[in-house]
């Protein structure tokens, strides 16, 4: 939709309301606006923004004696849009120390106006739950007892001291923090929409800490709380998803501010507002990723960067090998794979509106910020590609599922997957035969929270399976999957099947199926690190095992 600056005129604003993706970031659009203008005055307005959401020129309403005018400025200097995504993870923003160096490596980029995404500090979130799970057995008057909660606060009174900025910038949060953990406590219970709640309070408090130490330096910088600054999610607690109203949402508040005032925008990662119960949700661990690719499609921005403490995506989980090294480039669908099969750095549901908006995803090192990182594109030259990472996914579940009918009946697949539908119960891998079919499930991902409930429903789904089949359920699973060239299928299973042959190892089921870019290989747990170590040997470190070209 192309806007010439004539054709706005005031009185069009009210029918661009009703125009749900009115934001269209792929070409020019203009967002009706209603803001505090320096007028004085509640005021509206509009925008036309270019294809990368840079402001092409704006309308405000003004007012001359009795009667309201339109004032509009024109400003093709597009110099002065926002230009990329910089997300930092928990272990780069761990310390005073560390924010220090985040940001001298932020004014490292004078060429770049970054929007800024921070997860909490450190192991922040996992010292919150392990509170949260605290208060709800030790009683009301205890809180202070428990040692994750004097940890926090610790950690981030330290951080404010150390940096030299007020306490006030996180002492109303921490307040309100304890007498979450007390009513936790009184109330013997911590919900998922609690727990949501419990865990927004580390990059709430990450955020201010950073924005305020870059104000005191110099940097103009503008704190954000993602749930008021437009990220809408599904109320699925601990694990929302992001909805499309956030995209128009997200852009035209920031943009708003930012022809306000320019300052570099600070958002909290990893949370969302959800949009029927209007509370606090998250995107599920590490999701802040998510935060950044939904915070850069809705802006359109050139890049997004996640900054890590690793030099990239790297060719296998460098806990399990330390010999791991960087993969230079993957496409959106590698990534996403990798991501969804389990490599920890890169969260499953990120890469979609990196992909969706055809943004660049830049991994790199702040630790390390001359190594080149990883580039995640649409597309690459897979030409000379064969295997370009091993990923583990273990403790999982496989099911071989026996059809008790004869050969040729009709239906069964069908009736199978009613079952995990009906028990909303999600496979990740299959494998199937006319009369059988094998499949994987994270029992972490049951519609369940705890241990107990998790044994009570897969007990139920093997109970509904067997009414039409012989199952057999396999626990202590991993799923190791061989992201890479899958045209070069034969090449990489012989290799593959070679070392796991030396190592003893016999495959459980396997699984390249209509994806182009995996094939998943199931073994027992005790086996699959040995498994994975002997594979990225083999693959990566041989030099005699590069493979010929076709
Ligand atoms: N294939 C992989 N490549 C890189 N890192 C990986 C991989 N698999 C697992 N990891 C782990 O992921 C970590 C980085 O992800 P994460 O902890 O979520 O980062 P951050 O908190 O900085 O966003 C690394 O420290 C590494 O231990
Ligand atoms: N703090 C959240 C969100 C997040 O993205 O963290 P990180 O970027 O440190 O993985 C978590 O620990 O899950």
């Amino acid at each position: 939709m192309a806007l010439s600056l004539d054709s706005l005129a005031l009185g069009q604003f009210t029918a661009c309301r009703t125009q749900p993706n009115y934001f269209l970031p792929k070409s020019s659009a203009y967002f009706e606006l209603k803001f505090n203008s320096n007028f004085n005055f509640r005021s509206r307005g509009a925008l036309v923004v270019n294809s990368n959401g840079g402001v092409l020129s704006s309308v405000a309403e003004k007012k001359e004696g009795n009667r309201n005018v339109a004032e509009k400025k024109e400003d093709n200097n597009l110099d002065n849009e926002l230009t990329v995504v910089m997300k930092f993870g928990g272990s780069s923003v761990a310390t005073a120390e560390r924010m220090k160096e985040v940001a001298a490596l932020i004014s490292s980029f004078p060429e770049e106006r970054p929007v800024v995404v921070l997860s909490a500090m450190g192991k922040t979130t996992n010292k919150l739950l392990a509170a949260g799970e605290k208060a709800v057995n030790c009683g009301a008057f205890k809180i202070d007892e428990i040692e994750e909660f004097a940890f926090i606060k610790d950690l981030h009174v330290r951080t404010i001291d150390e940096l030299g900025i007020d306490i006030s910038t996180v002492s109303g949060l921490l307040t309100r923090l304890e007498q979450l953990l007390t009513a936790i406590a009184m109330m013997k219970e911590l919900t998922p929409r609690s727990r949501d709640y419990l865990v927004s309070f580390g990059e709430c408090m990450s955020t201010r800490i950073f924005t305020a130490y870059l104000n005191k330096i110099g940097i103009k910088a503008r704190q954000y709380d993602a749930f008021d600054m437009g990220i809408i999610t599904t109320d699925d607690f601990t694990n929302a998803d992001i909805l499309e109203a956030t995209y128009p949402a997200v852009a035209k508040r920031l943009y708003e501010d930012w022809i306000k005032e320019p300052a570099i925008p600070i958002v909290t990662g990893f949370l969302g507002k959800g949009w029927k119960l209007g509370a606090i949700t998250t995107l599920g661990r590490g999701g802040s990723d998510l935060t950044a690719t939904t915070i850069g499609k809705a802006l359109g921005l050139r890049e997004i960067q996640v900054w890590k403490d690793v030099d990239g995506v790297l060719t296998c989980d460098p806990n399990i090998h330390p010999a791991a090294k960087p993969v230079p480039h993957l496409t959106f669908e590698e990534a996403a794979e990798l991501a969804y099969f389990g490599a920890q750095v890169l969260h499953p549901q990120s890469m979609k509106p990196a992909s969706e908006s055809d943004i660049p995803v830049r991994v790199k090192n702040s630790y390390n910020p001359q190594a080149p990182g990883t580039i995640i594109t649409k597309e690459r030259d897979l030409s000379k590609a064969v295997l370009t990472s091993i990923v583990l996914k273990s403790n999982i579940t496989m099911l071989d599922i026996v059809s008790t009918r004869m050969l040729g009946q009709h239906g069964f697949l069908a009736k199978v997957f009613s079952i995990f539908n009906d028990l909303r119960i999600s496979v990740d891998s299959v494998a199937t035969s006319e009369v059988s079919v094998s499949v994987t499930l994270d029992p972490k991902k049951l519609p369940c929270d705890d241990l107990i409930r998790e044994e009570s429903e897969l007990d139920h789904l093997v109970e509904e399976l067997e009414k039409i089949a012989v199952v057999n359920l396999l626990q202590k699973r991993s799923i190791i999957s061989l992201i890479g060239n899958v045209e070069r299928s034969s090449l990489i299973l012989e290799k593959a099947f070679s070392v796991l042959r030396n190592n003893g190892v016999n495959v459980q089921m396997i699984s390249q199926g209509a994806s182009k870019v995996n094939i998943s290989l199931v073994v027992d747990d005790s086996k699959a690190k040995q498994c994975v170590q002997a594979l990225h040997s083999a693959f990566f470190e041989n030099e005699e095992s590069h493979f010929p070209s076709r």
